[in-house]
């Protein structure tokens, strides 16, 4: 069943696969019928077992043969298009291995993973986010729980709602939608979510985790382990690199630096008060863009080769919508892609995956948790 599925991964990936793609300053023409992405053979990564089993990269491997076998490895650099890493199309292989392990969960514990989203208030972004967390959950077996507040709910009437959720026993993950009302104390609304339960890997045990060497968060946060996980499946390296992060939140910036600092990396932080963040930006092999300022990353803020990742996903008027907006991203990615080696594109790039990896997360916390409830209370 697996291994069906892998297939047709495969030949899914290999149906979409560009045609010009630009890996470390080589150009590489190859047969749309062959898998990408492409693997330059001289690129070694740390690749976790789950990426290294990874349909995407077993197809990049066969790509590299087939490349060396064709001659073409040496082929001098030329002006190409960056590859587009696709967070769609990776998203949609991930939640098939996802569905995998949350039926595998419900058939070994009798219970489905759970996944509760609190949503405050009456914003149209959050409100669509929720809705697609929810459709994903369904897809992939993941049961959903949700309450949604109004706008004036009261601290401690958020705080029952979470404390409900952390005793709730068919709940394994809370999520609570971000950001809250002004009048709500976010941070204390996020300490109270169990650790157990901390699928967003906001709780600072989790935070604090990842800026330390040796240890491990239960949980990391969504949309930088997105980040990475695309960066691993695209094969491109980062031991030894220098990465730039565009923006320091707690939620994108900050965790993301720690990772990329964790597999090695050299890594600057890039901010508001940062004295010429272009000239720090164009030194990047992996640019991380998480500042929220639509298309503020030129071409000339870019490393030729560069692997660029936006997470900026920013609403511009656009008349031609029906929502009468449309979503941009930190990066200006039309000159940007004639640059970069790699770029992911607004929407379609990070935005699936921080959803992906919440289910992931959930599904990996209602395992653990499962498991410990059957080893019985003294373990
Ligand atoms: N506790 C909490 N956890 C979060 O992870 C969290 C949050 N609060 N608050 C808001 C941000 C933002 N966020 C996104 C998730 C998916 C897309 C996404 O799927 N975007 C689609 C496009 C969606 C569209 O077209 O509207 C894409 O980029 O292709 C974007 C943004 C999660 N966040």
């Amino acid at each position: 069943m697996l291994r069906a599925l892998q297939h047709m991964d495969r030949c899914l990936f290999t149906f979409r696969c560009s045609r010009v793609v630009s890996v470390q300053q080589a150009t590489f023409r190859f047969n749309p019928q062959q898998c990408p992405p492409p693997l330059n053979s001289s690129i070694k990564l740390g690749l976790s077992a789950r990426a290294a089993e990874s349909p995407v990269l077993s197809c990049a491997r066969r790509q590299t043969r087939s490349l060396a076998a064709m001659g073409t490895a040496e082929a001098p650099a030329t002006a190409t298009e960056a590859q587009i890493i696709d967070g769609k199309l990776t998203s949609e292989l991930i939640r098939k291995e996802i569905a995998l392990e949350a039926a595998a969960v419900k058939s070994k514990y009798g219970k489905a993973p759970g996944l509760a989203v609190v949503l405050v208030g009456s914003r149209g972004d959050s409100a669509t986010y929720v809705r697609s967390k929810k459709k994903a959950c369904a897809d992939v077996g993941i049961e959903s729980f949700g309450r949604e507040l109004p706008e004036d709910v009261s601290e401690e009437e958020l705080l029952k709602v979470v404390q409900d959720y952390n005793a709730d026993d068919d709940v394994h993950g809370i999520l609570v939608q971000l950001p809250l009302p002004k009048h709500i104390n976010e941070q204390r609304i996020l300490d109270a979510i169990s650790l157990d339960k901390d699928v967003d890997g906001f709780h600072p045990f989790n935070i604090g985790s990842l800026a330390m060497r040796g240890r491990q968060p239960l949980y990391t946060s969504c949309t930088p382990k997105g980040c990475l996980e695309l960066l691993r499946r695209y094969n491109v390296p980062i031991s030894g690199k220098r990465a730039v992060v565009l923006g320091r939140s707690n939620i994108v910036g900050m965790p993301v630096a720690h990772l990329l600092q964790a597999e090695d990396a050299t890594v600057t932080v890039v901010h508001s008060k940062t004295k010429d963040a272009q000239a720090l930006c164009a030194e990047a092999d992996i640019l991380i863009a998480a500042i929220g300022k639509a298309e503020m990353v030129k071409a000339d803020w870019v490393k030729p080769g560069a692997a660029v990742i936006d997470v900026g996903t920013n609403p511009v008027p656009d008349d031609s919508k029906k929502s009468g907006y449309r979503l941009v991203g930190d990066v200006a990615f039309r000159e940007v892609k004639e640059k970069a080696g790699f770029i992911t594109p607004v929407p379609g790039g990070v935005g699936p995956m921080t959803i992906t990896m919440l289910l992931q997360n959930c599904t990996e916390g209602a395992q653990r948790i499962l498991e410990k409830a059957r080893a019985g209370p003294s373990s």
